[in-house]
């Protein structure tokens, strides 16, 4: 069943659709809407953030939807704690994202305990956004079905790479020979995520240059100001 979930996303995009707290398009209708304009362009799964999200999305889109909970901004903020992860499913996601960082977790549970726990409740993939090869080793190891480098440059372990960090995946890829590995983070022109997929990613996610038009309208922006 896992296998089938995987061998459906292998070579495809993923578009992220998040919008920030304060931000104008923070509406689960709206964010639904982008959903679907993405899967309409090719997206093969779409990800979300926060249980409304997550509902509304999953209700307009025919794809794949992996959750996640983001609390706060600083430390391990990606589905954060146990209950983040449950409720995530309780949401109906398909595919269940956490912090996949080594770091300690808020509610004491190591990585490898939470996803016991998961387990326990809900067979279905779960996607480890990591920082690092350590990170990625050991997240495989603790049962987690989907390696994200998410988390690179977001940490202090790596430096943040301009684009993708097409070094860690490779790293990752050689480490983790028959891992499926998500390249996530800093994908912002079609270039780097093909560049993303030949350094060794089964799949690639792009969030902000498809779905934070405040963030492309400051590029824009910012080129003409340098002009
Ligand atoms: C570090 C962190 O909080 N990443 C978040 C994870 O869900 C999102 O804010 C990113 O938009 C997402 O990972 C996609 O990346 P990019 O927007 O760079 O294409």
């Amino acid at each position: 069943m896992i296998e089938e979930q995987l061998e459906a996303l292998r070579g495809t995009l993923i578009v992220s659709c998040q919008a920030y707290p304060g931000e104008p398009m923070r509406d689960p209708r709206t964010m639904a809407q982008i959903a679907v304009a993405a899967r309409i362009g090719g997206a093969a799964a779409i990800r979300a953030q926060g249980v409304e999200d997550i509902r509304a999305i999953k209700a307009a889109v025919d794809v794949p939807v992996i959750g996640l909970i983001k609390d706060g901004d600083a430390g391990v903020f990606i589905t954060p704690t146990l209950d983040h992860c449950l409720a995530v499913i309780e949401a109906g996601a398909d595919i269940l994202a956490l912090d996949g960082t080594t770091r300690v977790r808020p509610d004491g549970r190591s990585l490898a305990e939470t996803v016991a726990a998961v387990r326990e409740r809900w067979p279905g993939p779960i996607m480890a956004d990591c920082d690092t090869v350590e990170a990625g080793v050991q997240a495989s190891a603790a049962g987690c079905t989907i390696i994200g480098t998410t988390l690179a440059g977001y940490t202090d372990a790596r430096e943040k790479t301009a684009g993708p960090d097409l070094a860690l995946i490779g790293e990752l890829r050689a480490a983790l020979p028959d891992a499926f590995i998500v390249a996530e983070g800093r994908i912002h022109r079609p270039e780097q995520a093909a560049a993303a997929l030949a350094a060794g990613a089964d799949a690639v996610a792009v969030g902000t240059a498809i779905t934070h038009p405040t963030t492309i309208t400051g590029w824009f922006a910012e080129a003409i100001a340098d002009a």
